[in-house]
């Protein structure tokens, strides 16, 4: 698909692939709210001033809470960006996330997820976002949010996520889940949750970009095993849960877009195999009030939401600005 059609939404296909850098007037100081709720604690995060409006930020599912950090290691570093300084951002940690949050049981649907953050929100006395910026697993959530319509939500910026998923998706996530029954059973969850990550982490990214930045000198099977071994490492409970519970969340995700009545911003990339260009293509057709679907180029496919964030932070700060002069 490439430059600007007669739809409803303009879908504009950009020409350069833009490196992150580390935002020199984002807000990092934050408070944490450990929200008490009947299933458990949700931990939220809130960057900057709790007097301006708030924008809910929701990352994929090994994200957490500490989006931003003084020292640049945020989970999602460069959309800092992306939000208007003046802006109160909040995050959290997913239950059964990789973070603090202790809900359980752990929710098996989006519908879960979107429930529990609702509630938590709604504690901290939060009922209108300016808007959420949600990026794969979150970026489901903040469709969900938006369509359930509990919440005054100004406008979406959704980064690599749609209203379905593929059948590559569906595939690749039941073979995950393989992985670790059969692991399971040989008394080895540990490796079966590495061989998951490695092979999630495959799909997150693109042959030309694994080709290209794998280090030089070792083994890319080597640099696959190793890097999923550090991230199930930290958290191995937890980590099983991006497979046995998030991953089914996904799976099951379903929405008619026409329910969708804010503004919603798409961005995606060329080289994604989890969120392609035709299913983008499709949500931005029959989303009631798209502000553009943007796909750009990326080399690190459907992680481009994490390491591309420098070719979409203005669309996406343009965009919530916007949001605020129609709200004025
Ligand atoms: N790399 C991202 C992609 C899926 O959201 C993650 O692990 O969360």
């Amino acid at each position: 698909m490439v430059g600007e059609t007669s739809l409803q939404c303009s879908i504009r296909q950009h020409c350069f692939e833009g490196r992150s850098t580390v935002s020199e007037n984002v807000p990092f100081h934050h408070q944490d709210h450990s929200i008490q709720l009947t299933e458990g604690q949700l931990l939220l995060r809130s960057y900057g001033s709790n007097s301006g409006p708030p924008v809910l930020v929701l990352g994929g599912i090994s994200g957490g809470r500490d989006i931003f950090t003084s020292n640049g290691s945020g989970w999602w570093q460069g959309l800092a960006e992306a939000i208007p300084a003046e802006l109160n951002v909040i995050s959290l940690d997913y239950a059964g996330g990789s973070g603090d949050s202790t809900v359980t049981p752990v929710p098996q649907r989006v519908e879960g997820h979107a429930i529990l953050i609702e509630q938590a929100l709604q504690r901290l006395g939060i009922q209108h976002l300016r808007a959420i910026v949600g990026g794969s697993f979150g970026g489901v959530i903040a469709l969900e949010l938006a369509r359930r319509g509990k919440l005054e939500i100004g406008g979406l910026a959704i980064i690599g996520a749609a209203h379905r998923p593929t059948a590559q998706a569906l595939m690749l996530r039941a073979l995950q889940r393989e992985y670790i029954a059969l692991a399971e059973q040989a008394g080895q969850t540990e490796r079966g949750v590495q061989l998951a990550r490695a092979l999630a982490m495959l799909s997150y990214r693109s042959a030309d970009g694994m080709d290209t930045y794998h280090p030089q000198g070792t083994s890319a099977v080597d640099y696959i095993l190793s890097r999923s071994a550090q991230t199930v490492a930290k958290a191995p409970s937890r980590a099983r849960n991006f497979f046995t519970a998030f991953g089914p969340a996904l799976d099951q995700y379903r929405i008619n877009p026409t329910e969708i009545s804010v503004p919603t911003l798409l961005v995606g990339f060329d080289s994604d195999q989890l969120v392609s260009a035709q299913v983008l293509n499709e949500l931005a057709e029959k989303l009631p009030r798209c502000a553009g679907l943007h796909l750009l180029p990326s080399s690190y496919g459907h992680d481009g939401f994490i390491k591309n964030t420098a070719s979409y932070a203005s669309i996406c700060h343009n965009f919530i600005l916007e949001l605020a002069v129609e709200r004025s």
